[in-house]
């Protein structure tokens, strides 16, 4: 049966005199990958700058509810409580890894927390306790299981900045991972790739939601992403919600149609 992961409940935020993001209401269900789309200036990625704590809303109610029956309303918490707690995730538009760092080293420092806790956050943990040692087994562990997801096992040892974009792309979101999220938001996952890169990512993304059975909330303007990989859309258009339901439903929908897609590009 389907649960509510994240319910947004009249979601405005207001900059000054300008209403970027106005009463808009939508769910996002568990492992499940639900889009927000919209032409530029939407209010896309104010909509996630207020979930994950960039933002205070001006009005509304985002309601994250994990599947042990914990429920976080992220409006309230702050950005680092929201990720630590409320377990969200999120990439950026721009990529932020450590590109000095190799591919392994940046999936280690995803584990930081989680390390230093078995460190029991002293030096002396980090000599022989046997804590410590299991912890760092644990998070090489993880991160190979996601180098494998990714396909990024035979670039282990590369410096993050030499990797071709795709594959920048790919270990940005497996590193989100590491922190086992129950919700992943990305921002525009497949901007830049060419579309071999693309359907990688898509790969990735539907190998995440079946193993992992993590909700994905991802806003993105490239249509084969979106429409091959979402199992609900939300479309916004001038800071309103205009459209919401499957890749079919809004493909069809008149007023996404006039709004936004085009003709030409649903076909
Ligand atoms: N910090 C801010 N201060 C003032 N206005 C802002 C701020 N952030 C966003 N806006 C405005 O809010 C509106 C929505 O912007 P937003 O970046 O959310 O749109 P978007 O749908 O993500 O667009 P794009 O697809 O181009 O990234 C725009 O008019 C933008 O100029």
């Amino acid at each position: 049966m389907k649960r509510a992961l994240l319910t947004v409940e009249h979601l405005t935020m207001r900059f000054g005199g300008l209403t970027a993001v106005d009463d808009v209401s939508f769910t996002a269900w568990d492992g499940e990958i639900t889009a927000i789309i919209g032409p530029n200036g939407a209010g896309k990625t104010t909509v996630f700058n207020c979930l994950t704590g960039f933002y205070q809303p001006t009005v509304g109610r985002l309601l994250l509810e994990r599947a042990d029956g914990e429920r976080f309303l992220l409006e309230r918490l702050e950005a680092y409580r929201i990720g630590r707690d409320a377990k969200v995730a999120r990439t950026f538009q721009n990529i932020r890894l450590f590109p000095r760092m190799t591919v392994l080293e940046n999936l280690l420092v995803a584990q930081h927390t989680s390390l230093m806790r078995a460190s029991w956050y002293s030096v002396a943990g980090l000599f022989g306790l046997a804590n410590y040692r299991h912890a760092e087994d644990a998070a090489i562990e993880k991160a190979r299981h996601y180098m494998e997801l990714a396909n990024l096992v035979e670039v282990a040892d590369w410096q993050a900045g030499n990797l071709p974009y795709g594959a920048q792309r790919r270990l940005e979101i497996i590193r989100a991972m590491c922190s086992d999220p129950v919700l992943l938001c990305l921002d525009e996952p497949a901007a830049g790739l060419n579309p071999r890169e693309s359907a990688e990512l898509n790969d990735l993304l539907l190998l995440l939601r079946a193993e992992k059975g993590v909700g994905i909330l991802l806003i993105e303007h490239d249509m084969s992403v979106v429409m091959r990989i979402s199992d609900h859309i939300v479309v916004l258009d001038y800071g309103k919600k205009i459209s919401d339901g499957t890749a079919e439903q809004v493909q069809n929908d008149p007023r996404v149609i006039a709004a936004y897609l085009g003709e030409e590009e649903v076909a």
